[in-house]
């Protein structure tokens, strides 16, 4: 049907308007989401601090990294003296082998743990960070960000007011301090297997490869929480670290993976746990730091001629535990995780339902991890 001329015209200007409109819009969108995405890359420190890799795509490889992690932060070493009020070593927790450890209080009122030690920027630093920093779990420890400017690399966590579980466990003697009651050390248990679960369970699994008592820190309610997770890679890496402040790593590590080919499997893990599980319930010290020089059996070689010498393994508990119905059941879990073929060895899974279920019965379904903790350090009271 022929259309009438000014029909024609109408139709025609109408058309014409409306792709317009489209285009504009398109305009205004496509401004949006490039500006959104320069925002986001300037909320990430951008790489021309005076120490930062003067190469140009080391710095974009960096940003892109942090934009797509989204959880890194990149602080400014100004930022990580002030609050430490310059490194005094007032705020000076420990060493370990990444360096010293201090802790901060940040502007907006976050107290932290600052790992530093001396060493040139890197790629690969800021890359394996911006990778570990993506982990987040309730019994994780988080790793906030990182630092490197005058000639010194920064880790930052959050900082755990009631240190880690070995400070607990024992004095500085090595004697037992029989400090935390039975349900407390199965929370503590169950907190760092659900730890480790989390970590293997990423495609590919993470392994923590350094996984001992004194990586597992607790919070103000006594909840436990893996550290210095992704840490042995860095230290590879790198050709600064210190020696280990207790020289317990060893005891922890694997046979099967020290002493064969070398290889990175979650069941080194399971090993390690075992061997902290071992500590947890005998409040016995894998080695005695007091006496490291000292020869004395293992603590796995120890609990496993005690199960074979005698049905119970009463001798084993911890003297302020004697009497525990389930203790044992915890020490035979620590030697099935550290048998010493792999295959043998249950999955984090399988020991976080074993535990899980000890707790449950042990709690009667009401108590909550980690009553009766006390020590809590505000941050008011951190630069006193
Ligand atoms: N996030 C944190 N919160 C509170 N204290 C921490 C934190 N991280 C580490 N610490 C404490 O700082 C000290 C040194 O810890 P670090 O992890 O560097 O070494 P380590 O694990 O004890 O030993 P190594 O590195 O030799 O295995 C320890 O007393 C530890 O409990």
């Amino acid at each position: 049907m022929p259309q009438n001329q000014d029909g024609g015209h109408k139709s025609h200007a109408g058309a014409i308007a409306g792709a317009v409109v489209g285009a504009v819009v398109l305009v205004a969108i496509s401004i949006g989401l490039v500006s959104l995405c320069l925002m986001r890359v300037r909320h990430w420190p951008s790489a021309t601090s005076d120490t930062a890799s003067s190469d140009p795509s080391a710095q974009e490889g960096a940003i892109a990294a942090a934009v797509e992690a989204q959880h890194a932060k990149q602080f400014a070493f100004q930022e990580l003296d002030h609050a430490t009020k310059g490194f005094n070593p007032s705020n000076l927790i420990g060493r370990g082998r990444f360096g010293l450890v201090y802790k901060g209080l940040l502007e907006d009122g976050t107290i932290v743990a600052i790992k530093t030690r001396a060493s040139a920027p890197t790629q690969e630093f800021v890359t394996e960070v911006v990778n570990l920093s993506q982990l987040r779990h309730k019994n994780v420890v988080s790793l906030l960000g990182f630092c490197q400017e005058h000639d010194h690399q920064m880790l930052v966590y959050d900082y755990l007011p009631n240190g880690s579980v070995s400070s607990h466990l024992c004095d500085p003697n090595g004697n037992p301090t029989g400090e935390l009651d039975f349900k407390q050390r199965v929370a503590i248990a169950l907190g760092a297997a659900r730890g480790l679960e989390y970590l293997h369970s990423g495609n590919p699994p993470r392994v923590h490869q350094d996984f001992k008592t004194s990586n597992v820190l607790l919070d103000e309610n006594l909840v436990a929480k893996v550290t210095d997770v992704g840490l042995s890679k860095l230290l590879v890496t790198s050709h600064n670290a210190m020696p280990s402040a207790n020289g317990s790593s060893s005891h922890f590590a694997d046979p099967a993976a020290v002493y064969n080919t070398y290889r990175v499997d979650p069941k080194s893990d399971v090993y390690s746990y075992g061997v902290f599980l071992l500590e947890l319930i005998s409040g016995r010290q894998a080695i005695n730091r007091s006496r490291p020089a000292q020869p004395s059996p293992g603590i796995v070689e120890w609990a496993r001629s005690l199960q074979e010498s005698s049905s119970s393994m009463e001798g084993m508990v911890d003297k302020s535990l004697v009497g525990t119905e389930e203790a044992g059941t915890l020490l035979l879990l620590g030697l099935h995780c550290t048998a010493q073929s792999p295959e043998k060895r249950p999955t984090m899974s399988q020991v976080s339902q074993q535990v899980e279920r000890i707790l449950d019965k042990e709690r009667g379904g009401i108590v909550a991890a980690g009553e009766g903790a006390t020590v809590v350090t505000l941050g008011s009271e951190l630069f006193k």
